[in-house]
This record gives structure tokens, C-alpha cells and sequence, in this order.
């Protein structure tokens, strides 16, 4: 290089402050409580994730789709008590409209199926990977939003369904390296619940609201669940069978206290067994506590939980074949899930999972005289060009920044343009893993 060594003195960095600038008070510079932020280095592992959850939707042949992150509130006031809708963030906007921020994906979806109607061919197999919010009071210091990743088959009324999307996630924690001996799914059907409650005539309509209150079986003292049970008029009777019931943890026990001919055995049962056939029986288990914390399943219901019960849960979905009618819309058969991007990065933490995921860039190009950074930026465009990340250094800047910068970045060789080289139409390569250097023809730089 011609001068020295250096590539030219130069401010650069923050501006600092104008003589005249009057005393600002400083904002926040912190996100709304409960949100995140995503510098380089967190948005490095959260592309990764979501790369892994396209990867499998696109080897599960499911097509990607989204819905705005503001809804009408409307599609998300429910009456069974759901934790979901004492949450819901929303509000009225300046044309007086109830809007919220969704909670959730699957009304969007039954939106947009309703809204497509008879133009959609079935069955559909649709993806999406869209941020969902709650307001919950800071108290418990909680987080508001979190990305969720969703895949939802319709049109099929079939178990096999189920199986499928409970085969892609187990396809998910295969790829990133979780293994059936870290989680398990815990599988039941909310067909069980109803096979019981028709056995004490309890209404249809109370069906919905049961099941939100078995859903904090975990959650709450035993009375209290009894106690609210109680309260949406069932019986001391069927509170006990009910309770009975839903311990039993074995598919076999299960079928001699509720009989072999019901749905809820024949859809468990060939839950398991397409399981065999997929090969992900040591991942799954019948539980008949699990039923879900959302009103609008309706038969198959499971969670992804880790083993070592430090957790909370990992992803869960089910079957929703009345979602679309309480919409106003025809029903189809439907079942999906959901998969939180929080739990699943405290489970790889805890594991050592994460992965090092650093800056790569392939090229820094570099001026080594003002008067040259246009042909800086001919060379970096023609690298470019041919698919090559290009770092251009964009002011003045002395050689030793730019190995630093080389370092930070991990770049693989370094593009100085340098008078006494460029007079011969060559620019200078030094691959920074070997130290080799070399001049090159830009036109041979590739
Ligand atoms: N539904 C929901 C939304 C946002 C978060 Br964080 N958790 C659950």
C-alpha cells in the first residue's frame, strides 16, 4: 500500500452533540415492558429456530401463510374462561373499533378459511410463524409476546392428521437435537371428558368451560378445581367420576372404565399405532389429565413437555372440528398446534444446545486512499455480483480498524485498493485465515 499504512484520518461513530442543542431528557431506551428486543446475536438464534421450523414445514409439504398481528377483538371473545381472553391485549382504535393484538394464530386461520370459502381446495396444510401477545399485569413479570410457530391441517377428520403434525415436531426436536429422552408428548382426548360427562347429562354447552377449569388441574388446589367444577352445575358425582377419569394414565385402563366402543378409545388407538409407524412411540404417552387450555378443542388434544418437569410447556395443539361454525362459518375437520419460541431456547440453554452462531461475512473492501473509494465500491458491487457478502468500508479509516473489524466480523480475506496497485488495474487480496497475499486483476477477482 502507498501511504504508510493508512487509509486517512476522518470522525466517524456518534456525532457529538451540536453546541446549541438544549438539554434533551433521555427516553427509555428500554422495550415495552414484557417485550424484546433482538440485536444481531439474539436475532442469529431466532432466524435459526425459525429457519429449523420452515425447514420442517417444507419437508412436511405445508405451505406458509400469515395473518395481520391486529385482529378484531371479536375473535377472540369466548365464554368458557379461558386464561387467554382475561389476557387479551386490546382496545379501542380512533375509529372506535374493538381491535386486540392476537393472542393466538387459529382464529386467524378459521378467519381466513371462512373468508376463502369454496375456493380452497382441501385438505389444507398451512403454516405460520407470527408474534402473539397478551397483556398479563407486570406483577408476574412475564413476557407479552412471543413468536409462535403454528401448522394446522384441514379437511381431514381422521387421526391421521394428528399423527402427522405431531411427527413434524418430533422431526423439529430431531433436527436441533433434542431427543425422546429429554421430552415426551403427553396425548389424551377430550372425547374422554365428554364420554363422562354424557354419562351425567351434563349440557354440551358447559363442555367447553369444563375443560378450562380441568386445564389448572395443575395449576390450582384440588378444592378449587372441585369448587369451580361445582359451580357450573355438575354434580358431587360427576366431579369424582370425572376426576377419576382423568388419572388414568394407561390406554388399557382407560378402555375398561369407559368401554371399548366409544370414539375417544378408537381415535387414541390408532393414535398410537400410526405413532409405531412413524416411529416416535418412545415420544409419546396417554395422559388423560391433558386437555388443553383452549375451549375450541375438541378430540385429540397433546403438549410437548420436558422430562425433567422444569419447564412449562413446550409446544401443544389438538383437533378443532367447531371452530369454523362459531365463527358463523361451515365447520371443517381441523387440528393444529402451536410452538413458542421462549420455552423451547430455555430448554436448549438447559441442554447446551444452543448453537455459536457468529457474523460471517466473506469480504472486507477497503480504500486505502479517499480519492479511491469509488473504485472501493466498483469492487465491492462486482463481488456482489457474483454472490460474494461484500463489507465495504464506507469512510477513512486506518489499517489497523479494519483488522479489527476483519477479526469481529470473521471475513475471510481482505480487498485493499491501493494507488500503486490500482494504477496497474489490480487490488490487493490478503486471506486473513493463511495470511496469504496476492495482487489480482479486478476483473479476475471472483
Ligand atoms: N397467548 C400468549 C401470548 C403471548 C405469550 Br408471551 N404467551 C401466550
Amino acid at each position: 500500500s502507498d501511504n504508510g499504512g493508512r487509509s486517512g484520518g476522518g470522525r466517524s461513530g456518534a456525532l457529538s452533540p451540536s453546541p446549541v442543542a438544549e438539554e434533551v431528557q433521555r427516553i427509555d431506551v428500554n422495550p415495552p415492558k414484557g417485550t424484546r428486543d433482538f440485536p444481531p446475536e439474539d436475532m442469529r438464534l431466532r432466524n435459526w429456530l425459525f429457519n429449523h421450523f420452515r425447514e420442517v414445514s417444507r419437508l412436511f409439504g405445508f405451505e406458509e401463510v400469515d395473518y395481520p398481528v391486529l385482529e378484531s377483538e371479536a375473535l377472540f371473545i369466548r365464554k368458557a374462561g379461558e386464561e387467554i381472553r382475561d389476557q387479551l391485549y386490546c382496545f379501542e382504535d380512533r375509529g372506535n373499533r374493538r381491535v386486540a393484538l392476537r393472542p393466538e394464530l387459529t382464529p386467524s386461520l378459521a378467519r381466513l378459511v371462512i373468508q376463502k370459502g369454496k375456493s380452497l381446495s382441501f385438505p389444507l396444510k398451512w403454516f405460520a410463524i407470527g408474534q402473539c401477545w397478551r397483556y398479563e399485569r407486570m406483577t408476574r413479570g412475564r413476557r407479552r409476546e412471543h413468536y409462535q410457530w403454528n401448522m394446522d391441517v384441514l379437511g381431514v377428520p381422521e387421526v391421521t392428521a394428528e399423527a402427522e403434525l405431531i411427527a413434524s415436531i418430533v422431526a423439529f426436536f430431531k433436527r436441533i437435537g433434542i431427543t425422546e429422552s429429554d421430552v415426551g408428548f403427553k396425548v389424551s382426548s377430550r372425547k374422554v371428558l365428554q364420554e363422562v360427562l354424557r354419562c351425567y347429562s351434563v349440557p354440551e354447552n358447559l363442555f367447553g368451560k369444563v375443560c378450562i377449569i380441568i386445564d389448572k388441574i395443575e395449576k390450582i388446589p384440588i378444592d378449587e378445581i372441585k369448587r369451580e367444577l361445582n359451580a357450573t352445575g355438575l354434580s358431587e358425582e360427576a366431579i369424582e367420576e370425572l376426576l377419576q377419569v382423568l388419572s388414568i394414565k394407561s390406554l388399557t385402563k382407560l378402555e375398561e372404565i369407559l368401554g371399548g366402543a366409544g370414539e375417544a378409545i378408537a381415535d387414541l388407538k390408532q393414535l398410537f399405532s400410526l405413532a409405531e409407524k412413524f416411529g416416535y412411540s418412545e415420544w409419546i404417552q396417554f395422559d388423560a389429565s391433558i386437555v388443553r387450555g383452549l375451549a375450541y378443542y375438541t378430540g385429540i388434544v397433546f403438549e410437548g413437555f420436558d422430562r425433567k418437569g422444569k419447564l412449562r410447556a413446550i409446544c401443544g395443539g389438538g383437533r378443532y372440528d367447531r371452530l369454523l361454525s362459531t365463527f358463523g362459518g361451515d365447520d371443517v375437520p381441523a387440528c393444529g398446534f402451536g410452538f413458542g419460541d421462549a420455552v423451547i431456547v430455555e430448554l436448549l440453554k438447559e441442554k447446551g444446545l444452543v448453537p455459536e452462531l457468529s457474523l460471517e461475512v466473506e469480504n472486507i473492501v477497503c480504500a486505502l486512499d479517499h480519492d479511491l473509494q469509488g473504485v472501493a465500491a466498483t469492487v465491492a458491487t462486482k463481488l456482489r455480483e457474483k454472490g460474494q457478502s461484500v463489507d465495504l468500508v464506507l469512510e477513512s479509516k486506518p489499517l489497523k480498524w479494519v483488522f479489527k473489524r476483519a477479526a469481529r466480523t470473521n471475513a475471510q480475506r481482505l480487498i485493499l485498493v491501493g494507488n500503486t496497485e490500482w494504477q496497474k488495474g489490480m487490488v490487493v487480496v490478503k486471506v486473513l485465515s493463511s495470511g496469504e497475499q496476492y495482487e489480482i486483476k479486478l476483473d479476475e477477482l471472483e
